[in-house]
C-alpha cells in the first residue's frame, strides 16, 4: 500500500507513520498546497484544506490513499479555538474527514491571528522557541506537553484509518 502525505511538515508525517504502525505501507511526502488561506478561519475552511491535500497528494503523487491534515482556528462566544482536521483519500469512495482536539487560544494569540497573522510565526514569539508547527505545536506549548501535534494527529490519523477499514469491512459484507 502506497500512502501519500500531502505536507512535508515532520510532525504531520511522523503522525501518519503512527496512524499506519500496524499495516505494511510505503510512504510519500509531497508538499500540497491547501488551497485555502494559509491561516483557515473555521472548521469549514479548514477541512476544505484537509480535504484538498488529500486528494491533491492522492493523485500527484499516484498512491492508494491520500492524507491531508489541516490545523485552522474557529471562532466562539467562548473566544478562538484551535481546531485540527484531517482527510483520507482513496480512488474509489468519498474522502473520510475527522477532527482532532480543539481548546481555546490565550486571548493575546487570538487577537494576532484575527489581525491577520498565522499561528504558526506568532506561536514561535510567544513560546521564544523555533519552529513550534513541526514539534510539540501550540497544542504542546498549552498543554504543558501533554498532548504534542504529533500524538495530536496520530489520533486524527487514526481515526481516518478507523473509518477506511470500518468502510471496507462493510463492503466485502
Ligand atoms: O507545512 P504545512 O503542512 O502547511 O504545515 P503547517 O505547520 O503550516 O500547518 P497547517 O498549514 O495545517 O496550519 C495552518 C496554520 O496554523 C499554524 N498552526 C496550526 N497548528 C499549529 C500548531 O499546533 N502549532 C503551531 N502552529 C500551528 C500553521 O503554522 C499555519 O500557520
Ligand atoms: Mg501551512
Amino acid at each position: 500500500m502506497k500512502i501519500i502525505i500531502g505536507s512535508k511538515n515532520p510532525a504531520k508525517m511522523n503522525a501518519v507513520k503512527n496512524g499506519f504502525a500496524d499495516q505494511e505501507a510505503e510512504f510519500v511526502s509531497i508538499d500540497i498546497p491547501s488551497g485555502v488561506k494559509s491561516q483557515p478561519f473555521s472548521d469549514e475552511e479548514t477541512i476544505q484544506g484537509a480535504i484538498n491535500r488529500a486528494v491533491g497528494a492522492l493523485k500527484e503523487g499516484n498512491g492508494d490513499i491520500g492524507i491531508g491534515l489541516e490545523g485552522g482556528v474557529h471562532e466562539t462566544s467562548h473566544g478562538l479555538l484551535l481546531c485540527n482536521w484531517g482527510a483520507l483519500a482513496t480512488r474509489n469512495m468519498e474522502p473520510f474527514i475527522a477532527g482532532g482536539a480543539r481548546f481555546l487560544l490565550p486571548e493575546q494569540v487570538a487577537e494576532r491571528l484575527r489581525a491577520g497573522d498565522e499561528l504558526g510565526p506568532v506561536m514561535d514569539e510567544y513560546a521564544k522557541m523555533k519552529n513550534v508547527r513541526k514539534h510539540e505545536g501550540a497544542v504542546g506549548i498549552f498543554t504543558n506537553g501533554m498532548i504534542n501535534r504529533v500524538d495530536m494527529f496520530t489520533h486524527v490519523t487514526k481515526l481516518l484509518v478507523g473509518q477506511f477499514a470500518y468502510q471496507q469491512n462493510q463492503q466485502r459484507g
